[in-house]
């Protein structure tokens, strides 16, 4: 059995790791952490885990937990993960970050989040699509939840040296933004409502051009966010322009089709959708579907893709992450459907 922790336990994507994790056959989850419910049962801000598990929250410092378990998850605020992660790999357990501190290179992190990195470390981008080096990882800087639609939407045609640019339109149920509320999230102000916001200024778009620029160096990328009234879920549509002399090929829906199937012949979590993918679909589940559709006469394919913010765009990524490290079967655990609608 695989001894796991999490750290920041009481949040959404803690939550998350605890709902899954519950029918994992190879995983005891040893410990949880939370300093505003320390002592308090795991079902208090979890009402859904009761009679699941017998856990406390507990108040502990890195080399605590660390001393109870081989891998750490992670699911604090960025800017936090950074106080911890160090101290968790020097006393010898593998952590798997679901911030945002160990995405990026430290002067893109630094520019991107307007902040000090004060404990840089070596971290595998924790995107198995792309990254099989996840499987000998100490750590992982799991990926963003719009990164992960966005880039999985995209990496075959990218891969294949076939674009010029992408612009990409996300709409993310408000999960997205933690558990903590504000006024975006207040429900007079969501409800019956679209909300674009960092039109063009997104954190996630340094994660995006990272992983696009390392398959298709050069590739221009474009990124405009939203919130809708939804809980979890992400619909990604990405406009991606053909390189000139790609055209023909973007406009042939077979080769087109032929390229994902490639490309994804070893990624059981990507379907290609039979229809537009559905966030309903996927939602509950680690499934990143993708449909494409060439515009006829034009340099323009549209993609569109759909995930689970918490579930393949955080926890249940996480745990996919885990299985690789820990040498398992990548679906091990999370095997099972959404929950359409
Ligand atoms: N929500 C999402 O869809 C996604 C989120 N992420 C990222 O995952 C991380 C967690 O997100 P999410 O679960 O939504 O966040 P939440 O705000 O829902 O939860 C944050 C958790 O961190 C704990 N925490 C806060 N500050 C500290 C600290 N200084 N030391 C230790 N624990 C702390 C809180 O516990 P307490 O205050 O009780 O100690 C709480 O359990 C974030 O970095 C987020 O950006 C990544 C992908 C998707
Ligand atoms: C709807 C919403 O607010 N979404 C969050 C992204 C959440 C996420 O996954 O990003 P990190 O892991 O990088 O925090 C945002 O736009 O900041």
């Amino acid at each position: 059995m695989i001894d796991v922790g999490i750290i920041g336990g009481s949040g959404y994507t803690g939550g998350e790791l605890l709902r899954l994790l519950a029918n994992h056959p190879e995983v005891d989850v040893k410990l949880v952490t939370s300093r505003k419910l320390s002592g308090k049962p795991v079902s208090l801000v979890h009402p859904h885990l009761k009679s699941i598990y017998a856990l406390n929250f507990e108040a502990l410092n890195a080399k605590e937990a660390a001393e109870r378990c081989d891998i750490i998850f992670t699911g604090v605020p960025h800017g936090t993960a950074m106080d911890w992660v160090p101290d968790l790999l020097d006393a010898g357990t593998r952590v798997i970050d679901l911030s945002s501190d160990y995405r990026l290179p430290v002067d893109v992190f630094e520019k991107t989040y307007g902040m000090k990195h004060r404990a840089p470390r070596d971290a595998i981008f924790g995107l198995p699509e792309l990254h099989s080096e996840v499987a000998e990882a100490k750590l992982i800087g799991n990926p963003g939840c719009y990164p992960t639609g966005a880039i999985l939407a995209l990496a075959p045609l990218a891969h294949a040296g076939l674009v010029d640019r992408v612009v990409y339109d996300s709409k993310s149920g408000i999960s997205g933004a933690g558990i903590e509320p504000t006024e975006t999230s207040h429900y007079p102000n969501m409800s019956q409502n679209v909300i674009p916001y960092k039109i063009t200024t997104h954190r996630h778009v340094p994660e995006i051009k990272q992983e696009l620029g390392l398959l298709s160096p050069g590739i221009k990328v474009n990124f405009t966010p939203h919130v809708i009234p939804s809980v979890r879920g992400i619909l990604t549509t990405a406009h991606v322009f053909a390189k000139e002399g790609a055209e023909t090929t973007l406009q042939d829906r077979e080769a087109v089709a032929r390229i994902y199937r490639d490309f994804y012949k070893d990624a059981p979590f990507v379907r290609m959708a039979d229809v537009v993918p559905r966030l309903g679909a996927v939602r509950g589940s680690n499934f990143c579907d993708i449909s494409f559709e060439p515009e006829k006469g034009s340099d323009r394919i549209v993609v569109v893709s759909a995930i689970d913010n918490l579930v393949k765009g955080a926890s249940g990524q996480a745990i996919q992450n885990m299985n690789l490290m820990a040498g398992l079967d990548q679906r091990t655990g999370l095997w099972f459907p959404g929950m359409a609608p």
